[in-house]
């Protein structure tokens, strides 16, 4: 913790500014664990008009997202959430409140559960092996643009679960909404400015949110006049919702159209790029650390052999796969910073007084480096770290919370393991993958581009050969 100051108030004191917004630079999470290294892992940061926590340590974030979860469980009000979230009527960007705590449960109960992640697996089967043999059907030897390959095949997932279908127009609008709704908006941190919209941010939502809001209207409506002849048999999200328009047991929701607009885009935002972009960044570490890609495909054939594709029963056995993913997530957390928090009371944390509205950055990329949490070299990418260990990825387990923790952690954490397992997985099991002519594992740039996910800057391209025995 920072020094408190000499001269104490009457009271407890605040906690001294140390930052503002210029500090930030274009890799947030990257500027803001370099000054937790010289500051300390709770710090107080005015960003803009903001007074903004932020929390670099398993530790500190212990304290603000358990013993204090209650008080630190409510979103800011940003320009993106009241523009294109239909007010704020949705779950990820909306007040705590009974609303929300409604809207989870709905989401918890009726859309992720394990039962809904068992409904989607032959969907998941099916996409994923029509992308290995797209890949295979290239005749081996040739480059393949992985990164590519990958966020389209999630595309496909996601958009069949939540509308049963997609097209190319609605990549182009979704990916425009994702961009500005990621991007860092001056508007949300010195609200004066918003009537300038400077960086134009603003228009851009306008544009977005009216075009999506076509788009939701159009598979919607096409929804609803097949319900009919679904008889109860619901193919996707949508056809659970449109069911619950109706029902008795839409937990104190009223699920209009708006708020089912809303929960779209929510789901749309959350499941798409957390999901690829994990994935890209476990190849790419597996590509630098060739005896790490080496275990994995061994212990993929050996718990299956080569005369088979992965299923997804299969996914439980591979223990070394899964240490890969939680150490893919320790050192590249999908969303470093997890999505901001705001304070609906005053606390006292740590004999600080901390007011009602400040705002709460949990920095997950740092807490993944912390040096007292995490043995050896925190930088290096070691999966066997996790061999004998308990540390899961539930949010109980301070030092690892790509997913959150507490009441606002993430919903979709089942539904999400499950593709980014099944998909590096089946990858792995199906191809050896070597990089192009002439680049070596040394040349491989790891650099980042921050956004709603922060994802590679560079586009992962790998040559495969296929492994397996049969078709
Ligand atoms: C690898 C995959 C995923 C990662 C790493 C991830 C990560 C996160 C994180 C860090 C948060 C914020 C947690 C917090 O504030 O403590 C979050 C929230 C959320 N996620 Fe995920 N997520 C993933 C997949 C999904 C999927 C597939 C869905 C649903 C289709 C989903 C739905 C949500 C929702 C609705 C919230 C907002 C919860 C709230 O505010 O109450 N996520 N996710």
């Amino acid at each position: 913790l920072l020094k408190k100051p000499s001269k104490l108030p009457p009271g407890p004191p605040s906690l001294p500014i140390i930052g503002n917004l210029h500090m930030l630079g274009s890799l947030p999470h990257r500027a803001l664990h370099q000054l937790a290294n010289v500051h300390g892992p709770i710090m107080h940061l005015k960003l803009g008009l903001v007074s903004t926590i932020v929390v670099s340590s398993a530790d500190a974030a212990k304290l603000f997202l358990k013993t204090h979860d209650a008080a630190f469980c409510s979103r800011p009000k940003t320009q993106a959430s009241e523009v294109m979230s239909y007010g704020r009527k949705a779950m990820a960007f909306s007040e705590y409140g009974p609303r929300w705590r409604s809207m989870r449960k709905l989401c918890t109960l009726e859309l992720l559960t394990i039962a809904k992640v068992e409904m989607f697996g032959g969907m998941r089967r099916e996409e994923v092996r029509r992308v290995v043999e797209e890949i295979r059907g290239g005749g081996g030897g040739e480059v393949v643009d992985l990164t590519w390959k990958v966020d389209k095949l999630v595309e496909d997932m996601t958009v069949k679960m939540i509308f049963g279908s997609g097209g190319v127009e609605f990549r182009r609008i979704v990916d425009e909404a994702l961009k500005v709704a990621g991007a860092f908006n001056l508007n949300d941190f010195v609200p004066f400015l918003k009537v300038l919209d400077l960086q134009g941010l603003g228009r851009r939502m306008k544009r977005v949110s009216k075009e999506l809001d076509a788009l939701f209207n159009q598979v919607i409506d096409q929804h609803m006049r097949s319900a009919k002849e679904n008889h109860g048999n619901h193919k996707d999200f949508i056809d659970i919702m449109i069911s619950l328009m109706d029902s008795d047991c839409a937990h104190d929701v009223q699920l209009d159209l708006d708020t089912i607009k809303a929960l779209l885009l929510d789901l749309l935002a959350a499941g798409l790029d957390s999901t690829a972009t994990t994935v890209t960044w476990a190849f790419a570490e597996l590509i630098k650390h060739p005896f790490a890609m080496k275990k994995a495909q061994e212990e993929l054939k050996d718990a299956i052999g080569l005369d088979r594709m992965v299923e997804e029963k299969d996914l439980v056995n591979l223990e070394y796969l899964n240490m890969v993913i939680k150490e893919t997530m320790r050192l590249h957390p999908v969303a470093p910073l997890l999505v901001p928090r705001e304070s609906i009371e005053d606390v006292i944390v740590n004999d600080y007084h901390i007011p009602k509205k400040s705002r709460l950055i949990i920095n997950a990329w740092a807490i993944g480096r912390d040096p007292k949490a995490w043995s050896g070299d925190p930088e290096e990418f070691d999966p066997s770290r996790f061999a004998n260990s308990d540390i899961d990825l539930s949010g109980h387990y301070f030092e690892l919370i790509p997913f959150g923790a507490g009441r606002r952690g993430c919903p979709g954490l089942q539904m999400g393991l499950r593709s980014v397992q099944l998909v590096l997985g089946q990858l792995l099991h199906c191809f050896d993958w070597e990089l192009p002519d002439g680049v070596t594992p040394c040349d491989l740039d790891m650099g980042e581009k921050f956004g709603l996910a922060v994802a590679r800057a560079e586009h992962l391209l790998m040559k495969p050969t296929y492994r397996l025995k049969s078709t």
